[in-house]
């Protein structure tokens, strides 16, 4: 295992009786990066992110996460790790300032300054019961429990599933603020692309359990291009699907689209000699890759 990587997988699978949920899934996430696991529901990034936690065991394959074997060191990963799951299950009959002072008790990092910033943010009522909070207010309180005990790396499951659009600028901004200062590492799931696209800086798309797609956001805003091109008449661009960074080719009335992946000035220049009457160069978004990778569905 490189150092460098908090999240590593190797073949990882998982098979719920005859249902593949997890195949072969070879994961890197980077220290200190913000990585979004995109995927469409019932894609597998809940399978994954508990076999990384040990909640669910692997059929074959390993994971390492900050180095330690996820099966055989299940304890140490624990311990550095704050994870935000997609469904509470926080002691429902507590205070939320009971909850607090509990876990206060049980982390010997624990993070008395940025837990009272959080929570003066998200403006808990400290005196409601558990069970009496929203679902947003659960999965702040969840955030806040995980981060206060100033974990090396946060992993979040769908965690602004219950949030309006207000709080889900207020917890990443949370979180942003965390990483900027101490340089952790977030690995979150999520289906909403606007979200992934604002926060993240390394995007993977899972789709039926296999790892599709794995880039920077920066490289996608950098490489990956659409260039359409319209033609006087009928011309052939036979051959142009072999040049090294054209990933897909499709028709378009008298012209076509190209999807590239670098090279982008190449490609236009070899079209460019067809004598196009237009050709043009389009940026592609989260949501033109999304599309691609999982077949057009999505509720992002
Ligand atoms: N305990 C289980 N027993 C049987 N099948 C399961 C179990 N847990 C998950 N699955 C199946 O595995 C597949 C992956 O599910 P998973 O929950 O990992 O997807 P997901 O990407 O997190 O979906 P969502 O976005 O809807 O939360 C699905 O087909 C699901 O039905």
């Amino acid at each position: 295992m490189t150092m460098e990587l908090a999240i590593e997988t190797r073949g990882l699978t998982k098979m719920f009786e005859d249902k593949l949920a997890v195949n072969a899934l070879d994961l890197k996430v980077v220290k200190g990066s913000i990585y979004g696991f995109l995927g469409l529901n019932g894609a597998g990034k809940t399978t994954t992110i508990k076999m990384l936690l040990n909640l669910v065991y692997p059929t074959s394959g390993e994971a390492f996460v900050l180095g330690h074997d996820v099966v055989k060191d299940s304890v140490k990963i624990r311990e550095k790790v704050g994870f935000v799951p997609e469904e509470s299950h926080l002691y429902d009959y507590m205070r939320v300032s009971e909850l607090i002072d509990f876990c206060r008790a049980i982390y010997s990092n624990w993070q008395v300054r940025e837990v009272g910033r959080y929570l003066d943010l998200f403006e808990l009522p400290l005196g409601k019961k558990v069970k009496e909070l929203s679902k947003g207010m659960k999965n702040q309180l969840n955030l806040v429990l995980a981060l206060g005990a100033g974990p090396e790396l946060v992993i979040l499951d769908e965690p602004t599933g219950g949030l309006d659009p207000v709080k889900t600028r207020d917890f990443f901004r949370v979180i942003l603020e965390q990483v900027a200062e101490i340089g952790q590492t977030v690995f979150f799931s999520s289906h909403r692309l606007h979200e992934v696209e604002r926060v993240a800086d390394t995007v993977g798309i899972i789709h039926k359990g296999k790892l599709v797609f794995s880039k920077s956001l920066d490289d996608i805003k950098t490489n990956l291009k659409k260039i359409r091109v319209v033609f006087s008449e009928e011309t052939s661009i036979a051959g142009l699907e072999k040049m090294p960074g054209v990933n897909m080719i499709k028709r378009q009335g008298r012209g076509y689209i190209l999807e590239c992946d670098g090279s982008v000035e190449q490609v236009k220049a070899k079209l460019n000699e067809l004598n196009p009457v237009d050709i043009e160069v389009i940026d592609v978004g989260l949501e033109d890759v999304f599309m691609r990778y999982t077949g057009g569905g999505g509720d992002g």
